[in-house]
């Protein structure tokens, strides 16, 4: 297969036509997708998607069938070493010495590791939050302090790239909820790029700036997280609060280009051009209709994943 050629210096993964077969089975089936600096990149898919294969082979523990994976320009099948060297990652456990402190453990890993400061200790222990931790010893840490310290530890090497493979299985909200904020810190700080699986829209939803669906090996959709400006000519559904909902339904059935969708005794939901908002409230507003609330009745990621692959759930 012809394998694309990094142009963009800010893309630092990228996928094209990722493929693993195993007995004649795709697992991982022609993805492709690029990471840039700076994001946070959601990989969702349900259980047995094809995500850790993805993330292990990306990180070289395993081979590709075809495709190829480019780090920082770099191909793994071609340029392993250079390529390999920009990415930190937990793909299983972090795996530490129980009995040495969090500290010991981080001084033991720079030994083996060439050109790691105890600056550089001092970095990523603090943006990770674990700077009071770090003389415990590893056996009294949470999951969520192993977690941290199994991050700390992938960006002691300064990668460019940071692989996670669902870093939140097993902790609770408030570590899921830490998780996310300093996953979002070390993005912004360091200027690297995150890929961080999960098989949970609502995790996924709150740690990323984009997410990738895939769902048996194959790339399903991808979209941006957060709020997003609706073009103008867009057609979009509201959801209105009225005083009266029969009123409002009659006011609106004189006006052009706006369906009403449902009805209740003080709420309705209509289809309406955005430019054709600000002429609505006027118009009720004039024939004295009471306007409580009005917003837009937004499509979620889930909806769209329930349609896009009939109604195999997420989660
Ligand atoms: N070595 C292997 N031999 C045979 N099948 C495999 C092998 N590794 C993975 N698979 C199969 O490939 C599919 C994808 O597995 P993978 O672990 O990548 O999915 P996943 O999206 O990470 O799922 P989960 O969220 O459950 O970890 C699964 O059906 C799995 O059983």
């Amino acid at each position: 297969m012809k394998t694309a050629k990094i142009s963009n210096p800010s893309i630092v993964l990228q996928l094209s036509g990722l493929t693993k077969k195993i007995g004649g089975k795709a697992i991982v089936d022609g993805l492709s997708f690029d990471i840039a600096k700076g994001e946070v990149v959601g990989l969702l898919g349900p259980n047995g998607a094809g995500k850790t294969t993805t993330m292990r082979m990306i990180v070289g523990l395993i081979g590709m069938t075809d495709g190829d994976v480019h780090i920082c320009g770099q191909s793994i099948r071609t340029n392993f070493e250079q390529a390999i060297r920009h990415v930190g990652g937990i793909i299983e456990n972090p795996e530490f010495y129980p009995y040495m402190t969090g500290y010991d453990n981080l001084k033991q890993y720079q030994r083996m590791t060439e050109g790691v400061t105890d600056a550089r200790i001092e970095e990523v222990t603090k943006l990770v939050g674990m700077q009071d931790a770090l003389d415990k010893r590893v056996k009294a840490y949470s999951l969520g302090m192993r977690q941290r310290l199994g991050i700390a530890q992938a960006l002691l090497h300064e990668p460019k790239l940071l692989i996670l493979d669902e870093p939140t299985n097993g902790l609770d909200p408030a570590g899921i909820k830490e998780m996310r904020e300093y996953l979002k810190r070390i993005a912004e700080a360091e200027g690297i790029a995150i890929l961080v699986s999960s098989h949970l829209l609502s995790e996924i939803e709150l740690m990323c700036s984009r997410v990738i669906v895939i769902q048996e090996g194959k790339y399903v959709t991808a979209r941006s997280l957060g709020e997003t400006e609706s073009p103008k000519q867009k057609i979009i559904s509201i959801s209105l609060q009225v005083g009266d909902a029969a009123h409002a339904q009659a006011v609106i059935e004189g006006m052009e280009g706006i369906e009403v969708v449902s009805v209740t005794a003080s709420r309705m939901t209509i289809q309406i051009q955005h430019e054709k908002i600000p002429g609505l409230v006027a118009g009720l507003a004039t024939q004295g209709v009471e306007i409580y609330r009005i917003e837009e009745v937004r499509e979620t990621l889930e909806d769209e994943f329930m349609k896009l692959t009939g109604g195999n759930r997420i989660a």
